[in-house]
């Protein structure tokens, strides 16, 4: 059993596989051992988490999940807590596993209430796990919504209730009660899984924990990977400048120039040999006095071919124009905000951007950026974030960085990867702008893209999570603070 932090690289398999691994299992195994394992898993964490418990409180749903739920109740009793089980479903429609542990906690004692205890200190959320079909509803819900707004930590059997464990997506809001404050906690089980890290999956599980149940030598595909610690930063004393690579951010129109001084400050700051930044407004000044280290020059006058250009930020309609010229002639390229938008409206633009496929082209989008490249909506990106950029890593020949909670990162060819670092003191204006720029330093340095892309992406989530609860996150303040990605 172990916690999953952005150091942990893991794969992640989604419900199909996860059902096919634990039919294996099962196979190997006496009957019922993995249920026992779950119980026994679940019991431990829980006596860690709440030593002093008087009263554990154990919802158990009508599947396996709540079996799981009966399990645990058993083995806590036997342990002498006391433990306080409600229920949904009846005994005959439980599956065959769950009704032997249900038999089993009824033989340790566990009190059955049809209501849940007045005073607990620790919630165990066995309602629903992989099996979840619809939005919980009735006493179901009415449980979900007491234990978020409750102040005993909830700990959620392999999944919490109701969310999807392929996507995240979550059958129910019980957590957007203002007044949902408990800490929760989520043991996954035999597998981790994709939708604990993604869209609302970060918020419902809180810390993910994993026991594999004792199941090794997994041999199905996983879905996803987290990716863990980036590669240790090495400089060579013998490099100089032109090791590092140029990075040109193209952006910035009459109005938006900051935005690509962002870019640029991010990857002058995460390690870029030299910065370039041609601003497409054409009376913005020609130096950052407090960035003497941009060289400021004429879209026109720059030779790309051998440049990392980062195009976008801030752009507006003006990039439009120099996107074919772009998409033609740069050696690796960020796509970002404007750029993608320009994209998304312009047949003509995505066939000169299908045409660099094999060369470095990474795209940026948040959500409703990734939507108008799929000619879908918000909603449907957000309903399945790993589809949706690998749809647009296919479609594109291009790496793709999905932005938003849990950032997927997709290749047209190989596994995904979720990105566990970054919260939401991201959610502020122009920190889009200092990724691009991290992902051009990446780049310039001649990390392979995913790889590079992955990088920056953890980097830049990394350095959020670090940022003192004191100091306002700033994206001027994130830019300055870029660690260098390239070695
Ligand atoms: N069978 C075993 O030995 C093992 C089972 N495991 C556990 O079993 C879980 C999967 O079990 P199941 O496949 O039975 O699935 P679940 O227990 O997640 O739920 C399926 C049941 O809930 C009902 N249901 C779905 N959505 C509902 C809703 N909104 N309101 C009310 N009822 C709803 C379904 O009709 C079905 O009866 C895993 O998540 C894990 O917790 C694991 O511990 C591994 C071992
Ligand atoms: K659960």
């Amino acid at each position: 059993m172990f916690r999953i932090t952005s150091a942990t690289a893991a794969d992640l398999f989604d419900i199909a596989a996860t059902r096919r691994i634990e039919e294996t299992a099962a196979k190997a195994l006496p009957p019922h051992t993995l249920m026992q394992r779950a119980g026994l898993a679940v019991a431990r964490f829980a006596m860690a988490v709440a030593p002093h418990a008087r009263v554990v409180w154990v919802a158990c749903g009508p599947g396996n999940n709540g079996g799981d739920g009966f399990e645990a109740a058993a083995q806590l009793q036997r342990r002498g807590f006391r433990t306080v089980a409600t229920r949904i479903g009846d005994d005959d429609r439980l599956p065959a596993d769950a009704q032997a542990s249900l038999r089993r906690a009824r033989e340790a004692g566990v009190t059955f209430a049809e209501a849940p205890p007045t005073q607990y200190e620790l919630a165990v959320d066995a309602l629903l796990g992989i099996g979840s079909a619809r939005a919980p509803s009735g006493a179901m819900l009415d449980w979900l919504r007491r234990m978020a707004e409750g102040t005993a930590p909830v700990l959620s059997i392999d999944t919490p209730s109701g969310l999807d464990a392929d996507t995240g997506a979550m059958a129910a809001n019980y957590l957007q009660a203002d007044s949902a404050q408990a800490r929760r906690i989520c043991l996954s089980l035999l597998t981790l899984k994709p939708g604990l890290f993604s869209a609302h999956g970060r918020d419902a599980a809180g810390e993910v924990w994993f026991d594999d149940l004792g199941v090794a030598g997994i041999v199905d595909s996983p879905v996803a990977r987290l990716p863990g610690l980036p590669a240790a930063t090495r400089r060579h004393h013998a490099s100089h400048k032109g090791s590092y690579g140029d990075v040109a951010v193209i952006g910035g129109a009459p109005g938006m120039a900051g935005a690509a001084l962002l870019a640029g400050s991010a990857a002058l700051n995460a390690g870029a040999g030299r910065v370039f930044v041609a601003l497409l407004d054409p009376g913005a000044p020609a130096l950052d006095q407090l960035r003497p280290e941009l060289m400021f020059r004429r879209p026109d006058t720059l030779d790309l071919s051998g440049m990392t250009v980062v195009s976008g930020c801030g752009g507006g309609a003006a990039v439009g124009e120099l996107l074919p010229h772009i998409l033609q002639t740069a050696d690796a390229l960020v796509l970002d905000a404007d750029a993608l938008n320009g994209i998304a409206a312009d047949p003509a633009l995505q066939k000169l951007l299908k045409a660099r496929s094999g060369l470095s082209t990474v795209l940026t989008p948040h959500p409703l950026e990734a939507a108008r490249l799929l000619g879908s909506n918000t909603g449907e990106v957000q309903r399945n974030r790993l589809a949706a950029a690998q749809d647009l890593a296919k479609r594109f020949g291009a790496i793709v960085a999905l932005k938003g909670s849990g950032t997927v990162i997709a290749q047209p060819d190989g596994t995904p990867v979720i990105n566990v670092t970054g919260n939401a003191r991201l959610a502020t204006a122009g920190t889009g702008d200092v990724l691009a720029g991290m992902v051009g330093a990446a780049l310039a340095a001649r990390l392979a893209p995913m790889a590079a892309t992955c990088e920056a992406v953890w980097r830049h989530g990394d350095l959020a999570d670090q940022w003192p609860e004191e100091i306002p996150l700033t994206a001027g303040a994130l830019a300055g603070g870029c660690l260098p990605v390239a070695r």
